[in-house]
């Protein structure tokens, strides 16, 4: 069977420095896909033309910088991360070129072949972060699988992982013992799910 090969990461956009080049619809996407799950990242966007749209969504985020006008080499400098959102393909294969050479993880919107990395679909409740990827075979397939598990997640998850961060804290004993503690307590979440396959394979 064919294997999806991306290794998933949770980075902490508060403290790195995203440079978004191109401010249009795709720009648009992507930059709220960084700040519904980052409110507080670093993000300059560069672009000759910023979509109203993403000027009035940013203005909830002070910290987001934008510059006016087409990408120049040093807004790469201090750099972390880089996302290309603009209409032109031989400019995205320039700068990819440049990130390479400064190691800059670079991602190029609907482009694959020059991504070192991709975004996902996220599914969100509360402290709980899931992420998930096609391998970028159908982007529309994460978007629903993440629509599928927002559902059947239930709102008060927050409850269970507080309460279980309680139980974390308060659990004397070695290393061991609090695994051990932790997986007693935590059982019954597996149980069901295999009760439920019991139930089907007997049915
Ligand atoms: C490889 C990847 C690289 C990257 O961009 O990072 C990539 C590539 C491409 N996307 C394309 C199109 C669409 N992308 C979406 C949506 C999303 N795309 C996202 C990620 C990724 N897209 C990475 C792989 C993720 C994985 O491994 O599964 C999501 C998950 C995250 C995000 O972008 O925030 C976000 C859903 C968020 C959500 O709602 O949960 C929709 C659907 C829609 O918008 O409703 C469409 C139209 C329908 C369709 O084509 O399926 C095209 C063709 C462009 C063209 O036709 O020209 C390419 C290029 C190609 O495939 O060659
Ligand atoms: N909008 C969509 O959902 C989809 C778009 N695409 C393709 O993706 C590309 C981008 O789409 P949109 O965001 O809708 O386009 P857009 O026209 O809304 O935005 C393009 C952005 O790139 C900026 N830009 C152009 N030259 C630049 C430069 N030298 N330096 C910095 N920024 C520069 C423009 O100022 C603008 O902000 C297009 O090629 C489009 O065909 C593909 C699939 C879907």
């Amino acid at each position: 069977m064919a294997q999806n090969d991306l290794f998933p990461i949770f980075l902490k956009l508060n403290t790195l420095d995203v440079l978004l080049v191109g401010g249009g619809n795709v720009g648009l996407e992507k930059i709220s896909a960084m700040l519904q799950n980052s409110p507080e990242a670093q993000i300059t966007v560069v672009a000759p033309m910023i979509l109203p749209a993403l000027r009035d969504y940013i203005t909830n985020y002070p910290q987001v910088q934008i510059i006016e006008r087409g990408f120049e080499i040093h807004d790469l400098n201090n750099k972390d991360l880089v996302i290309l959102a603009t209409d032109n393909p031989e400019l995205h294969a320039e700068i990819k070129v440049i990130t390479k050479q400064r190691r800059i993880l670079c991602n190029v919107a609907d482009t694959p072949h020059l991504c070192d990395f991709y975004l996902g679909s996220i599914v969100q409740k509360g402290d709980l972060k899931i992420a998930i990827s096609t391998n970028g075979k159908s982007p529309t397939m994460a978007k629903r699988i993440r629509e599928f598990l927002d559902d059947i997640i239930p709102d008060n998850i927050q409850n269970l992982l507080d309460n279980l961060r309680e139980i974390r804290k308060s659990i004397q004993g070695d290393f061991q013992e609090k695994i051990r503690v932790l997986n007693e307590v935590t059982a019954s979440m597996v149980e069901k799910k295999n009760s439920v396959r019991e139930n089907q394979n007997n049915a």
